[in-house]
Order: C-alpha cells, then sequence, then structure tokens
C-alpha cells in the first residue's frame, strides 16, 4: 500500500523552542490515523507543515508521493483546520456553494445537501453564518472538508463543541469514507474518539512518543484505554 502522508525528519521551532523535533511519519492509504496529544503538543504545527502552510526549518513533506505545498496534491483533500475560516457575512448555504465551485465540484446541490446532511446543518442553511453558534461554525467547517468526498481527509479537532450524537454520525461518516478507500488524519482531545481509529500517534512536546493500533497500545502498556496508555507513555518518555 503506498503512502498518502510522509513526513521525514520534520523540525519547526517558533522563537528559538523547538515544537517538533525531528518527526518522521507514515501515513498510508486507506488509514484513519489519530494524532493525539495534550495541548501544545504540536498537533495543530504537523498538520501545517504537511500541507506546506507553514515551513520546516528542516526535513520534508510528502502527500501523495508530491513535495508540498502543491496546488494539484491540495485539491485532493479536504482539511478541517482548528480555527474556522468561514465568510461570516454569507449563509451557510453560500459558503458551501463557494468552497465546492473552488473545489470544481459539479451537481453542488445535491453535494450541499449530502454533507450539510452529516453534520445536521440542513435547517440553517439559509442563515447568514454571523448568527451561527460556534458548534455551527465547526460542523459547517466539516461539511466543507466532506465536500467532493475527497481522497485524503485532514481534520483538526473536528469534534470540539459537538454534541455527542452528532459526534457518532460523524463517526459513522468517517467509517464510510473509509469503508471506501478515502485516508483520514484527525487530531483530537477527545480520549474515547482515540479508541476508534486504526492507528494512534501519540504525540507529546513535538516527539512522536507512540504509534500503534489501540489494541497493540493497551497490550503493550498493558491497560484498558488509550488515555492510560498516554500516561505511561508519557512518564515513560521521561517527564
Ligand atoms: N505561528 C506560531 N508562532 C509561535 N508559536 C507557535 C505558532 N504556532 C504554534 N506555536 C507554538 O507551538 C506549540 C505547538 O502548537 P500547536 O498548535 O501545534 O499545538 P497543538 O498540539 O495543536 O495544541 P492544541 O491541542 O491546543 O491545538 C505551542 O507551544 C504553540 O504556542
Amino acid at each position: 500500500m503506498s503512502d498518502v502522508l510522509e513526513l521525514q525528519q520534520i523540525t519547526k521551532s517558533y522563537g528559538g523552542r523547538t515544537v517538533l523535533d525531528a518527526v518522521n511519519l507514515k501515513l498510508p492509504a486507506g488509514e484513519l490515523m489519530g494524532l493525539i496529544g495534550p495541548s501544545g503538543s504540536g498537533k495543530s504545527t504537523v498538520i501545517k507543515l504537511a500541507l506546506g502552510m507553514a515551513q520546516a526549518d528542516a526535513g520534508v513533506a510528502h502527500i501523495f508521493d508530491i513535495q508540498m505545498p502543491d496546488r494539484q496534491a491540495l485539491g485532493k483533500i479536504g482539511y478541517m483546520a482548528q480555527s474556522d475560516a468561514l465568510y461570516e457575512a454569507l449563509s451557510g448555504y453560500d459558503n458551501l456553494k463557494f468552497f465546492a465551485q473552488m473545489r470544481d465540484i459539479r451537481v453542488v446541490d445535491e453535494e450541499i445537501n449530502r454533507v450539510a446532511t452529516i453534520v445536521n446543518l440542513t435547517d440553517a442553511l439559509d442563515q447568514q453564518v454571523k448568527g451561527y453558534s460556534g458548534g455551527m461554525k465547526r460542523r459547517l467547517s466539516l461539511a466543507i472538508a466532506f465536500l467532493g468526498e475527497p481522497e485524503f481527509l485532514i481534520l483538526d479537532e473536528p469534534t470540539v463543541g459537538i454534541d455527542p450524537a452528532l459526534r457518532r454520525q460523524i463517526w459513522d461518516e468517517l467509517r464510510r469514507q473509509q469503508a471506501q478507500q478515502k485516508t483520514i488524519l484527525i487530531t483530537t482531545h477527545v480520549m474515547d474518539e482515540a479508541e476508534k481509529v486504526d492507528r494512534v500517534v501519540l504525540l507529546f512536546d513535538g516527539c512522536i512518543i507512540a504509534d500503534d493500533s489501540p489494541a497493540a497500545l493497551k497490550a503493550r502498556y498493558d491497560v484498558s484505554t488509550v488515555e492510560q496508555v498516554f500516561l505511561k507513555a508519557e512518564v515513560e518518555a521521561g517527564k
């Protein structure tokens, strides 16, 4: 299986502080990977460097075997950032339409309805986004990432502010996408979500301290939850 994402020796500092320290990471096609770590551990920085939105001090990022940033590769990625980048003066529908057109998606109304249904936003599509709650904005950002069923979904904390029933619906959609051979990279703080991925990558202080399936990690650390794995792995990493 080929790798959709490959990071080689990615290093990044801000203001003299090392945020990522020679990170190596491979994400094979069709895998659902969870990048897990405490606040400030470098998860969003990994994503930004992978996409070429920020420049690494050292190392290279490839997506679909292409060095990033690359416009063609970006066209095959559905990205949901941690902060919403929406047009507040436009309706939810017009935001979706705008991004669908940017990504050359045909049959726009059908696709808008499909993604709005996944995030339960159909009834609010005609409202201006500036009247949306924080959770509604997150859901709209997620719907935008789903547009066109991209080959690679990169979702930075997609379920923050989303209630449990809808969270389950979103996970069902991620599983559906994966069944269609899509590749998914998700960051989360929510440890029960970390149980649902194929592979957990634990990031701590800019380094990967564990990388395996949830079951393998739990067996290795002799614990019953990924949260406990994380706590043990942190201690082992010498912190
Ligand atoms: N543009 C920037 N300028 C300066 N420091 C930055 C910048 N971006 C990130 N950092 C710092 O890098 C570290 C890692 O940040 P990052 O956002 O990658 O963490 P994170 O794991 O995604 O955290 P969270 O879960 O809170 O989103 C933090 O200490 C943050 O303050």
